[in-house]
């Protein structure tokens, strides 16, 4: 068995260089302010249901993952906008990872049985993922807007003033479709004019360009390797709704949300929503 001379069996002795007086410099939990993130689970049930810190760390981490996806998605956008290629992918790649991060962790909350939640269900009142902000945020950049979203938020000042703001500036596609135009593709100029408000709509003039970049991939690689991030981000998108659908049906069956929605037929709807139509549509032309 490994041992350090003179120390304990099967114990790590600390080397005495390693910091252990944090009185007066800044530890681990000072700089993640450990204090405020751990602070910020409190289960409303009473007695305490054992699955409620689940649920609720559920839901908190995929928020914090949430806010970096949208400081990535933001900083893609704004790097479209200078012309800045290679680093907007840099960026992309990353929110995909994080995209497969929020799938996966499904499994955990997966775990929870529909007996167990329905324990917990009463405590939440009239809350629901549907106010989450943020995630409304990640729809608005990559696109799907929605300005009746927007009133959902009037009760939260700082999340209704970030929303309304993103709901009148370009979405990560329409950046995309400036900086084509800028390096001479023929976007239609239609795409370039429209109400950033509403959301994008399947354009047959786009198709047709995006063709002639699939025709000959080698001659437009920056714009293809693009077109093939946008089309792995919004994948990703749709994995995770279509993995929230199979829990909620799992777990709730066809009783209507807390959100106050049908529940499972709604959210079946959204699968319907697409952030890059032409880029989908152009799958069909690709070799004929
Ligand atoms: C047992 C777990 C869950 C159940 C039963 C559930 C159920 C539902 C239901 C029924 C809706 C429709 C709105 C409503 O009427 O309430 C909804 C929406 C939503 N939920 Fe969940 N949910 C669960 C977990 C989560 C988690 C972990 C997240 C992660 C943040 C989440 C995020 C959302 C979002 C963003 C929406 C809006 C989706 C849209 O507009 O298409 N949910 N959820
Ligand atoms: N809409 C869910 C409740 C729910 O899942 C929820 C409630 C509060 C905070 C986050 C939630 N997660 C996703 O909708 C339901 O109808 O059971």
């Amino acid at each position: 068995m490994a041992q350090a001379p003179g120390g304990t069996p099967n114990q790590r002795d600390l080397e005495e260089g390693i910091q252990r007086d944090f009185s007066r410099s800044m530890s681990y939990g000072d700089y993640l302010r450990l204090d405020v993130l751990l602070s910020a689970q409190q289960p409303l049930s009473d007695p305490q249901q054992h699955d409620e810190l689940l649920f609720i760390i559920q839901h908190q981490t995929s928020e914090l993952w949430l806010k970096l996806m949208v400081h990535e998605l933001r900083s893609a956008r704004a790097l479209l906008r200078s012309d800045d290629l290679s680093p907007a992918l840099k960026r992309l790649a990353r929110v995909k990872h994080i995209q497969h991060t929020l799938t996966d962790q499904w499994s955990v909350l997966a775990t929870l049985t529909p007996s167990e939640y329905a324990e917990i269900r009463p405590f939440l009142a009239t809350s629901s993922g549907f106010q989450s902000a943020q995630y409304r945020e990640v729809e608005f950049l990559l696109g799907n807007k929605n300005a009746d979203m927007v009133k959902v938020f009037s009760h939260d000042e700082s999340a209704r003033v970030a929303l309304e703001q993103l709901l009148h500036e370009p979405s990560l596609y329409d950046e995309f479709l400036a900086y084509l135009a800028r390096q001479g593709y023929a976007v239609p100029q239609r795409l370039l004019d429209r109400d950033p408000t509403l959301p994008h709509t399947t354009d047959a003039g786009l198709v047709d360009l995006f063709a002639s970049v699939y025709a000959a991939p080698a001659e437009h690689w920056g714009v293809y390797e693009t077109c093939e991030e946008l089309v792995d981000v919004e994948d990703a998108f749709q994995q995770w709704r279509f993995r929230h659908l199979q829990v909620v049906q799992r777990t709730i069956g066809h009783k209507v949300g807390t959100g106050g929605s049908s529940g499972v037929d709604f959210l079946r709807r959204a699968l319907d929503l697409t952030f890059f139509p032409e880029l989908y549509e152009v799958r069909t032309r690709i070799g004929q």
